[in-house]
């Protein structure tokens, strides 16, 4: 049988990895004087997975809306596969629409029908035999870890088991691209992470293309390979995912990251003062092979030793991404040699003040 999924495989997928699934430039849909999208330009690479992350209202839905024809962009060109949409008739969009699979937030499976009916469906809207349909579900309910519940209604299935029968079904026509709409928003966090896991593992394995939509940067951190960020209609930053992390260039990506990246604890903060009393606080970043080393360098390189007040090293996409927070003793030329070094070897270094009392 010949498979209905976009193949994944070493040079072919190499070669492949910059070819636009969907390409945007300059997409503007304006509600009265509301920019919903205002200018979006973003392309979505064949077997990538793309996180387009914002808050409430940035524009994510409308411009889902403009990707599938459901809202017409004022201008802007979109293609799907090489194909521009913006001018296409209704009926001519029926077929590229079914070149995205989508998954909800919350599931949208039919509770009158099975699982496997519910994942043949959209096969029979592609006159698919009923045989050739439920061999398909079959093999679709194996690959979401869901075999054993093809006769069971939606009803009896757990909100984790929904959504896997909600990624079979976007799966079950062979999509170019799966859109992901909040698809773990109403998920628990352990539930959450074994739905990204099997969508990254879908990605590896069919080397499927995925546009993640989220308003929660653990989501992207979890499996996206780049992310853009969408804030009042426009993209205001965009990048690999470890980058981004490393190094948020908009006050708005730093908000979206403040829930997730370490913060000087607040009774420290609270304690802060920009006199040069007492010891000198330090925001450090740093991205790159030197992060897990730097503290012990930084330990030999100053005399009178430093105090690491908070933070960590974690590892995104190979790449290891620090941030911490240091004391640095006053005496002498600790602190202005603690900074000298930090920065030679890469990091950026924040003072943050001074905390009375730690001398
Ligand atoms: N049909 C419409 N009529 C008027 N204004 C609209 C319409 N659709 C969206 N908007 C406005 O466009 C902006 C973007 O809305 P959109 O729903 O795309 O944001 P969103 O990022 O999807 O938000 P959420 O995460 O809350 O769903 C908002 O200011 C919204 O009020």
């Amino acid at each position: 049988m010949t498979s209905p999924f976009p193949q994944a495989g070493g040079a072919e997928q190499g070669e492949n990895r910059r070819e636009a699934v969907v390409r945007l430039s300059g997409v503007h849909r304006h509600f009265g004087d509301t920019p919903a999208i205002d200018g979006v330009s973003l392309t979505v690479h064949k077997g990538e997975i793309l996180g387009l992350i914002g808050r409430s209202g940035a524009g994510k839905s409308t411009l889902i809306r403009c990707l599938n024809g459901l809202e017409r962009p004022d201008r802007g060109s979109i293609k799907i596969e090489g194909r521009e949409i913006t001018g296409l008739s209704e009926e001519q969009l029926q077929p590229l629409r079914r070149r995205i699979g989508m998954i909800f937030q919350h599931f949208n499976l039919l509770s009158a029908k099975t699982v496997e009916e519910n994942v043949a469906l959209p096969l029979k809207i592609e006159g698919w035999s009923t045989e050739k349909r439920l061999a398909r579900a079959a093999e679709l309910l194996d690959l979401v870890g869901l075999s054993g519940k093809a006769r069971s209604y939606p009803s009896a299935l757990s909100g984790g088991q929904k959504q896997r029968v909600g990624i079979a079904r976007a799966l079950a026509a062979g999509p170019a691209l799966l859109l992901s709409d909040e698809a773990t928003s109403a998920l628990d966090p352990e539930t959450t992470a074994a739905i990204l896991e099997l969508l990254k593992d879908i990605n590896a394995k069919l080397g499927l293309t995925i546009l993640l939509i989220t308003h929660e940067m653990e989501v992207i951190r979890s499996i996206a390979d780049r992310v853009a960020v969408i804030d009042a209609g426009r993209i205001v930053e965009e990048g690999p995912v470890w980058s981004v992390f490393a190094n948020p260039r908009t006050a708005i990506t730093q908000s979206l990251l403040s829930g997730i990246r370490p913060h000087l604890p607040q009774h420290v903060a609270a304690r802060l003062v920009s006199e040069p009393v007492g010891e000198v606080v330090l925001g450090v970043d740093l991205s790159g092979p030197d992060a897990g080393v730097l503290l012990a360098g930084l330990s030999g390189a100053l005399a009178g030793g430093f105090r690491l007040i908070h933070g960590g090293v974690e590892h995104i996409q190979q790449q290891s991404v620090a941030r911490f927070f240091l004391g640095i003793p006053p005496a002498s030329d600790g602190p202005a040699r603690a900074v000298a070094y930090l920065e030679r070897h890469g990091a950026k270094v924040e003072v943050l003040g001074h905390v009375p009392g730690h001398d």
